[in-house]
């Protein structure tokens, strides 16, 4: 059964082959991460544009040669952005959001704005504005006035290439995400935008919103079947917003049964729950090694007056995953192939970050050669592409992928 008639957003599993994604290509935004602030932007190291550009480009070419449907952030945002009551309405959110400090700065942005088309718009915001950039404008109030070395008006937006997070297709609906760190914030306001005004877009339902508090990504969030969703507690997913979600979810009548939330360490190296665990067949998945010890498991199910029910479980991840999956047994492959020390660097560059496009074939970064090597061995087919520049922001094909429509 191939459910997507007349649904813009369809996503009720993680290995259904892939029929439409939504990415976003590397930009000038990239340029404007400086060694000061790598730790703000949530950078490890300075990228390269056209090389990460490149890299890019090839993971796109893949997915497209598969038969699937790549749309670009960007090109939606222009067909948005083209009406200027709407263009007015996002450029306020996005200066005041992007808290550049006095009115009369917040004025002069937007008179800067008003010489770029909807294509050169939306790449500006992006990448955005450097002091000198502005250097016209003359400060009127002391707040402009007071020298400051922060070299940008309004920040850049580089962790945008990373689609899995700032919104997650749960069914036929989304998660409109509120990131936990300020600087990918403004990245939820470009959904929040097409879903509100893109024809194609416009009507999908939200089972939570960017206004709501506590912080969810779209990286902690994995639905394993049409009956289970998988959400990690993580450095980024608070408890509070899973609870919230998972009502939304559950009363929505999209069928699906059961949230487990995995409880996961808060540490970088862990950021997401996919950084350390991804689907890649019916039965199998990719996982860190650092998981695999009994873990704080919460699985969330309606009660009889649509109220939640939190049981804890400690269990280890195969037998949650049977349990949950009905199966009968489950595989487990490990990133680094059970070498430690392979496990750690591949880990590092997104090992266990796989994208799959359909029930044993999935797209990783040719660098993880070993875990590749154990994926191959177990009869997962694997489309690699590069990554020297795109792992420098510490994410992998899963991050920089958001499925909009996966067959049933
Ligand atoms: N789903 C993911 O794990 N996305 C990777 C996000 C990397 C980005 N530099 C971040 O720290 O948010």
């Amino acid at each position: 059964m191939f459910m997507v008639l007349n649904h813009s957003i369809s996503v009720f599993n993680e290995i259904g082959k892939l029929k439409s994604v939504l990415l976003h290509r590397p930009g000038e935004e990239i340029e404007n991460i400086v060694p000061d602030y790598l730790g703000r932007l949530l950078f490890d190291e300075i990228a390269y544009l056209e090389q990460a550009r490149r890299e890019h480009d090839q993971f796109a070419d893949i997915l497209k040669k598969e038969g699937v449907e790549v749309l670009y952030l960007t090109d939606l945002m222009v067909e948005v952005l083209k009406d200027q009551k709407i263009r007015d309405e996002f450029l306020k959110d996005f200066i005041r959001e992007g808290k550049a400090g006095t009115e009369g700065l917040k004025e002069a942005l937007l008179e800067f704005f008003d010489q770029y088309s909807p294509e050169d718009l939306i790449i500006k915001c992006i990448a955005g504005v450097r002091k000198e950039e502005l250097k016209d404008i003359r400060p009127k109030s002391l707040g402009d006035m007071v020298k400051n070395p922060y070299p940008f008006y309004l920040d850049p937006i580089p962790n945008l290439y990373f689609q899995r997070d700032p919104f997650a297709s749960i069914g036929h609906g989304i998660s409109l995400n509120v990131m936990a760190n300020e600087t990918r914030n403004r990245e939820t306001l470009f959904a929040k935008y097409i879903f509100k005004y893109h024809p194609r877009f416009k009507d999908v339902p939200k089972w939570y919103d960017r206004d709501n508090t506590y912080s969810i990504e779209g990286g902690d969030i994995l639905v394993l079947s049409k009956d289970v969703v998988a959400i990690g507690i993580s450095d980024r997913t608070s408890p509070m917003a899973i609870e919230t979600l998972s009502s939304n979810i559950l009363n929505s009548e999209q069928g699906f049964k059961t949230v487990l939330a995995f409880d996961i360490p808060k540490a970088r190296a862990f950021m997401h729950l996919d950084t350390v665990f991804t689907m890649v067949d019916y039965d199998q998945f990719t996982i860190y090694p650092g998981i695999e010890n009994p873990l704080d498991v919460y699985s969330i199910t309606l009660g009889k007056n649509k109220e939640l029910n939190i049981k804890h479980e400690q269990e280890r991840l195969s037998a949650i995953l049977k349990k949950y999956l009905k199966l009968s047994a489950v595989n487990l492959i490990r990133c680094g192939d059970g070498d430690a020390i392979a496990a750690g660097r591949e880990q590092w560059n997104d090992g266990s970050n796989t994208l799959a496009i359909s029930p044993g074939k999935v797209v990783c970064y040719n660098r993880n050669h070993v875990t590749n090597k154990a994926l191959a061995r177990n009869n997962v087919e694997v489309l690699e592409f590069e990554s020297y520049e795109l792992s420098r922001g510490r994410g992998g094909p899963r991050c920089m992928s958001m499925p909009l429509i996966r067959e049933f």
